[in-house]
């Protein structure tokens, strides 16, 4: 029998274990995200981070350990309950935008809007005001092949933000960008997330980037070590492993 989930998680996960084709890549992970803070994941490469965040989105099944998110089980769903989930609460950026070719950059934005049954005017309106907040307005006619990696990777954090998810997912989302484009993307995606109160997970191979984050927690070959930096926001620290 299993304790309840902490009321002010958004997401809580105990135990999680998770291999790809027996390559152990997670080996009992818990961990709590507490509703509106930004997460940083950090870790080497191949420490476990886009297993971690493929876990919690409900991506990839666990193959042991629970699961929650807002005091629901995401480890009993069925592969259509998680994608279900994951259309409609949760919003996703990688390292690579992967926006549809033929569609301009609103287009692109308005897309998740129109099947989650917003009306055309409406999801265009909304689709145009997100490429303003993200500074990238004067490519809304555009299409991706006219458009340079760091507007599409803002294009990318529009659409995954503008259905105004429950929690947003981002995995090394600066990845492939020059310095200050890095700097400049995750100061947008932090400063968006923040001002929609949405849940930021981040992860992250690059730990200065984690500066941003309200806590940041690290994985070492599978395995969570201690919390190495917190800067909380008015509400108390609480441990990675509770
Ligand atoms: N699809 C897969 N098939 C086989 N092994 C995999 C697969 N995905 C991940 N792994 C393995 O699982 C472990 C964790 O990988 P994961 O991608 O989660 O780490 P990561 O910290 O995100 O790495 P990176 O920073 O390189 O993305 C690694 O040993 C990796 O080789």
């Amino acid at each position: 029998m299993s304790a309840a989930p902490p009321d002010n998680d958004v997401l809580w996960a105990r135990g999680i274990v998770k291999s790809h084709h027996g390559t152990p890549a997670l080996r009992g992970v818990t961990i709590g995200v507490r509703t509106g803070e930004v997460l940083a994941i950090t870790g080497p490469r191949g420490s476990g981070k886009s297993t971690l965040l493929g876990c919690l989105s409900a991506l990839l099944p666990v193959d042991d350990g629970e699961i929650w998110f807002n005091s629901s089980p995401v480890h009993t769903l069925t592969r259509t309950g998680r994608e279900r989930l994951r259309r409609d609460r949760f919003g996703f950026v990688g390292s690579e935008p992967h926006l549809v070719p033929e569609l301009t950059a609103r287009e692109n934005v308005a897309l998740p809007l129109l099947l989650a049954g917003a009306g055309h005017k409406a999801a265009r309106n909304s689709a145009a005001e997100w490429l303003e907040r993200l500074d990238v307005a004067d490519c809304a006619t555009l299409r991706p092949g006219e458009l340079v990696q760091s507007q599409r990777q803002r294009i990318a954090v529009a659409r995954a933000l503008a259905p105004l998810p429950s929690v947003v997912f981002a995995d090394d989302p600066t990845a492939p960008l020059h310095r200050e484009a890095k700097d400049q993307l995750l100061r947008i995606l932090v400063t968006a997330a923040r001002s929609h109160q949405l849940t930021l997970v981040l992860a992250t191979h690059e730990p200065e980037l984690a500066n941003v984050a309200d806590r940041t927690l690290a994985l070492v070959d599978g395995r969570l070590a201690a919390p190495v930096a917190s800067v909380p926001r008015g509400v108390s620290p609480v441990s990675a492993g509770r």
